[in-house]
């Protein structure tokens, strides 16, 4: 597998000389911090060797509960929110053929995979149960709490169903729980009802768990190598364990962002041009807005998914404030391609492209776009990957992880704790009625009238 080659050149026209290598000394503090557990959040740092520790037993236990999964059911829930189940649906997304939910049960030989439990609509939930209704399904509820409100939701709604339809023991069988390994309301339950189980182990917080059986148990089911993930990764550990960020590509990067920052460019705007990496941006904005964004410091991380939101968010970047700055992963090799047929009309005027593949097309408008936002004032990061492959999957989970790490001491924040998501969840526990909030329930009840 090629490694993940960083690409700045048209983002050095807006960094002075030397202003990387000045950073040179905190970096080596922000990855001695990492590796010798002694910064902030240090309880929470089991993923930055967790490539070099996998537990070859708990992965055979793994593939063999997809294998059953894979089995027995042709709609497999996957009940999470957050960093509970975004690693998984990025992967299965990049990994998969792109309509993998569309095509039928036989032809992929694994069954429709559906998210669920990350809103709490009841339209959304009304139609779940239709969907559900007569197929035969399998759940896995992931929640390292066992207690956010979204998944609980819906696994308690899920829960009934299964119940009602193959009877207590029955359901017993189809579901898997993934949580704490000895506390919380879904660890209760699952050793109560006797649920097959995985452990999110304690020091590793949920956006930084896609490497353990939170990500890999969904994606083993979706027919995805894990293993290969898993060595993708190790691949990366081995890439960015030395504090010199010369030849750190993951370190680069994490430099770059906060030069970025401290220059008044305060978003990030990940970018891709292959609609299935579309979740690995919506797993990057939680691993860096929900490690970042504290004492109100850090880039706000955003995405766009090109070449469709040039047609919709293109005309901000490009003439907008000037806030911005790009990272855009860029798929060199795509293993599969189409070439466009010749035209007897020519009336959309493409003959000029004709016999020429679909990602030629891509390519040139990735390298116009990039030239047309930096000419715009838009630096431009290059994530330059091979292909997309379970390997480069496991890589990139480990780059950014790595990277927020870095930068999230450079920035002087603890990276790995997120105080801010309570405060949404206790007023609306109060003003759900819920026991122990009484008070704040009136007062907040009469600032809505
Ligand atoms: O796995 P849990 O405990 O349900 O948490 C899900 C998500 O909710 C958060 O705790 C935020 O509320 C995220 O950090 C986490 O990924």
């Amino acid at each position: 597998m090629s490694k993940l080659r960083l690409d700045y050149k048209n983002a050095s026209s807006f960094l002075k000389e030397g202003e990387m290598e000045m950073m040179a000394p905190f970096v080596k503090e922000a990855h001695r911090q990492l590796h010798d557990k002694t910064g902030a959040g240090n309880d929470f740092l089991g993923w930055v060797d967790l490539p070099k520790q996998i537990d070859e037993d708990e992965i055979q236990d793994l593939k063999e509960t997809a294998e059953r999964i894979k089995k027995n059911c042709d709609v497999f829930l996957v009940i999470g929110i957050g960093g509970s189940y975004l690693g998984a649906k990025a992967a299965i997304e990049m990994l998969s053929h792109t309509f993998h939910n569309e095509l039928s049960h036989e032809r992929r030989k694994a069954p429709q995979i559906h998210f669920v439990g990350q809103n709490i609509s009841g339209t959304y939930m009304k139609h779940l149960m239709e969907l559900i209704e007569n197929k035969e399904v399998m759940v896995n509820v992931i929640s390292k709490s066992g207690t956010t409100t979204e998944p609980a939701v819906a696994f308690r709604i899920i829960r009934g169903f299964l119940e009602e339809k193959y009877g207590k023991e029955g359901a017993k069988q189809r579901i898997i729980a993934t949580t704490d390994k000895s506390k919380g309301a879904l660890r209760t339950l699952a050793d109560q009802e006797g649920y097959k189980t995985f452990v999110i182990e304690d020091d590793i917080g949920g956006r930084f768990s896609v490497l353990t059986p939170v990500g890999l148990l969904p994606i083993a089911v979706s027919g995805a190598d894990i293993d290969e993930i898993i060595k993708g990764a190790a691949i990366a550990y081995d890439d960015f364990k030395n504090s010199d960020f010369k030849d750190n590509h993951c370190y680069q990067y994490a430099v770059l962002r906060n030069i970025f920052y401290r220059k008044g460019k305060t978003v990030e705007v990940m970018a891709n041009y292959e609609p299935s990496l579309n979740y690995l941006s919506e797993w990057w904005k939680q691993l860096y807005g929900e490690s970042e964004g504290k004492d109100h410091k850090g880039l706000f991380p955003a995405s766009v998914n090109f070449t469709t939101d040039l047609h919709s968010m293109g005309q901000y970047i490009q003439d907008g404030l000037r806030n911005l700055f790009e990272t855009v992963i860029k798929v060199k090799n795509p293993k599969e391609d189409i070439a466009l047929p010749t035209d007897e009309q020519d009336l959309d005027g493409l003959n000029y492209l004709a016999g020429k593949t679909v990602n030629f097309i891509n390519e040139k408008a990735l390298q116009g776009t990039m030239l047309a936002h930096t000419d715009g004032g838009v630096p431009n990061i290059v994530l330059n990957i091979d292909e997309i492959s379970e390997q480069s999957f496991g890589y990139l989970v480990y780059f950014f992880e790595k990277a927020c790490g870095i930068s999230g001491y450079l920035l002087g924040v603890n990276p790995f704790d997120q105080p801010g998501v309570e405060d949404y969840k206790k007023n609306m526990f109060a003003l759900l009625g819920k026991k122990g909030f009484e008070k704040e329930k009136e007062k907040l009840e009469n600032r809505l009238k």
